[in-house]
């Protein structure tokens, strides 16, 4: 039983930072486990604009410890009036890809798209920029169980959207379903996804362990078991086209713990822990270093990092509740046992 992983410095794929001091708050944790992570854009309002995403990216810089060397990845919020110009405008100012939040589907996601056939050329205009297509899996449809949100997406929105635009490359963000991870396996190469550390580890049983758990509680929401196997089939087989995203996504903790849970699971601060935990539980621990290092980098063709971090197994308890603003945050497992330890 090996006591150290030493890996590749990692990037997480898809973060929530949100802002102001709530950012202050929780960029100091991904700094620390990553050299880089796609920013998401569902801000209130949503960063729409070159010019917002740029500001917003000195805003995260300003938050970071002194002598951090992280580097913040830019995205924009895709809406049914982005404008071609605009991704001509993205690509200049360094953003990398365009979230696609269909309306209503998440967390600040009510300025998203509600037909994706608005897009079109704006679709159009970002596959020949080269930028990505990151995406929410689900449909809306309120006659859709929302277990089955993101297998409906599948056939409704995903599969018309790769015939009509084969060569854009889109990342099937945070997928939680069997479906998905075997849609994904029998792609072309222009189509990814991320993983979190939660739809790795759990089944929705944990949401109900003795009572109602609002800390486990995002979306797309954590699915049966059969489904959380077929992720972890996916991601043990090495294929290059699963990487790591926390969608680490912080919420006061006063938000979780009220009627109307607000979905989103903390996970930054034990963010490789995590991961390490369940890539142990399958016994595919020499598979972790190409999902949190290679696989992104590859996919987005960017290059990938130098120098490395380590793991060491070592038991140790991350803190309950951290501050986040004027307000406290839960991590996941926040007061448990971890069994790795980031050195
Ligand atoms: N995953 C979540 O449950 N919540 C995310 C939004 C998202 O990624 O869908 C958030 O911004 O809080
Ligand atoms: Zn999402
Ligand atoms: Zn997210």
């Amino acid at each position: 039983m090996s006591t150290t992983l030493t890996l590749t410095r990692p990037d997480d794929w898809h973060l929530h930072l949100r802002d102001d001091a709530a950012l202050a708050s929780v960029a100091p944790y991904t700094a620390q486990q990553f050299a880089r992570a796609i920013v998401m854009p569902n801000l209130r309002p949503p960063i729409t604009t070159a010019a917002q995403a740029m500001a917003y990216r000195e805003r995260i810089l300003a938050a970071l410890p002194a002598g951090s060397d992280f580097q913040p990845l830019m995205t924009l919020y895709l809406t049914n009036n982005t404008a071609p110009a605009e991704v001509a405008a993205a690509k200049a100012a360094g953003v990398v890809a365009l979230k696609l939040y269909p309306a209503g589907a998440t967390t600040n996601s009510d300025a998203g798209v509600t037909d994706i056939r608005k897009c079109y050329a704006t679709l159009e205009a970002m596959q020949r920029a080269g930028l990505l297509l990151l995406v929410h899996g689900e449909v809306t449809d309120p006659a859709i169980d929302v277990f089955d949100r993101e297998a409906v997406f599948i056939d409704r929105v995903m599969q018309p959207l790769r015939r009509d635009f084969p060569e854009l490359k889109v990342v099937f963000e945070h997928i939680t379903t069997k479906e998905a991870a075997q849609y994904v396996s029998s792609s072309d190469r222009f189509t990814a996804a991320t993983l979190t550390p939660q739809h790795l580890l759990y089944n929705r049983n944990a949401l109900f362990t003795g009572g109602l758990r609002p800390h486990y509680y995002c979306l797309p929401v954590l699915k049966r078991e059969e489904h959380r196997l077929a992720l972890c089939q996916a991601v043990a087989s090495g294929s290059p086209k699963f990487f790591l995203g926390t969608d680490s996504a912080p919420h006061a903790a006063q938000l979780k713990e009220a009627s109307v849970c607000g979905a989103g699971c903390f996970t930054a601060l034990s963010a490789l822990e995590l991961y390490a935990e369940a890539f142990e539980l399958l016994g595919a621990l020499d598979k972790l270093e190409a999902f949190a290092s290679f696989n992104g980098p590859d996919f987005y063709g960017l290059p990938r990092n130098t120098g490395t971090v380590t793991l060491k197994r070592e038991p140790w308890t991350p803190p309950a509740a951290v501050a986040f603003g004027d307000a406290q945050l839960k991590p996941l497992r926040g007061g448990e046992t971890l069994n790795w330890k980031l050195q």
